[in-house]
């Protein structure tokens, strides 16, 4: 058995979320459901990139892995792309068995027994700046096949009102999950720098209307990997 990979890099650290600053070595699946219009990770999701994707068995992944983290135990990210496409089970179990922990990243499209055996699973829906939509009967199965995994969360992106109306919508429907908030990075460019000024506006913008609203359930959050280093890869 093997899987499409973009690649595998770290440790850096956990730049978005939950579990942002936890040293971190992630695994980028490649191949994705979805196409989204601002997506940051197109190098895993563009056919156009398939040709820089390697094929691995999960033996490899694990030998990879445990190179970059010099066999000691940390955090692994799978995230894509939509890693839900592929079965990880079997790179789980070896990592498990030799003390790492399991985080994915996915929009929650597509469903796998595997999110069982995750420590940490983020779902993230699309907003309608994606230009996709979400199957809520798609979502509604993931958190189904999670119901054995300690931390479920969403990790909303926000890129302008309608954005935010919808993620307030979303949560409303899923009152019990952890809800963490990013703004939407439009400079998705890896050779250009970003503008750090922007970034932090865009933040302020985002806490103000969640301060102003009195909506209290959400965590707002910067992607502190773009902050630190931009859209470089690998990081
Ligand atoms: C690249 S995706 C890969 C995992 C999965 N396909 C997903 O979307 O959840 C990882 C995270 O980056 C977020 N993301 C992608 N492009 C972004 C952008 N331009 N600005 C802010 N967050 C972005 C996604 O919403 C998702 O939460
Ligand atoms: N440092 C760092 N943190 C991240 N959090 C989510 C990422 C992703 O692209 O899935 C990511 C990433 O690519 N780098
Ligand atoms: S679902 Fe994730 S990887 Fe796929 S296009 Fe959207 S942001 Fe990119
Ligand atoms: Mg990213």
């Amino acid at each position: 058995m093997t899987l499409r990979i973009a690649e595998i890099f770290g440790p850096t650290i956990q730049g978005e979320g939950a579990l942002i600053g936890e040293p971190t070595v992630f695994i980028r699946a490649g191949g994705c459901d979805y196409r989204c219009s601002w997506c940051d990770s197109l190098h895993a999701v563009d056919s156009s990139y398939r040709h820089d994707w390697m094929v691995m068995t999960p033996e490899a992944i694990w030998q990879e892995v445990r190179r970059l983290s010099g066999g000691r135990p940390l955090t692994i990210s799978i995230s894509g792309g939509n890693p839900a496409i592929q079965d990880f089970a079997p790179v789980i179990a070896m990592g498990k068995a030799e003390g790492y922990r399991f985080a994915c990243e996915t929009q929650g499209s597509i469903a796998r027994p595997w999110f069982s055996a995750l420590d940490t699973l983020v779902l993230s829906p699309k907003p309608p700046s994606s230009g996709e939509s979400v199957d809520w009967a798609g979502f509604g199965r993931c958190l189904t096949a999670a119901e054995a995994c300690p931390n479920v969360m969403m990790k909303i992106v926000i890129f302008d009102d309608e954005d935010y109306l919808w993620a307030r919508a979303v949560a409303g429907k899923f009152p019990d999950l952890p809800l963490y908030l990013q703004p939407g990075n439009p400079e998705v460019d890896p050779d250009r720098p970003v503008d750090l000024q922007a970034c932090t506006d865009r933040l302020l913008w985002l806490i103000e209307k969640v301060t102003g609203d009195g909506w209290f359930a959400p965590r707002v959050l910067p992607q502190l990997h773009v902050l630190v280093w931009g859209n470089k890869r690998g990081v």
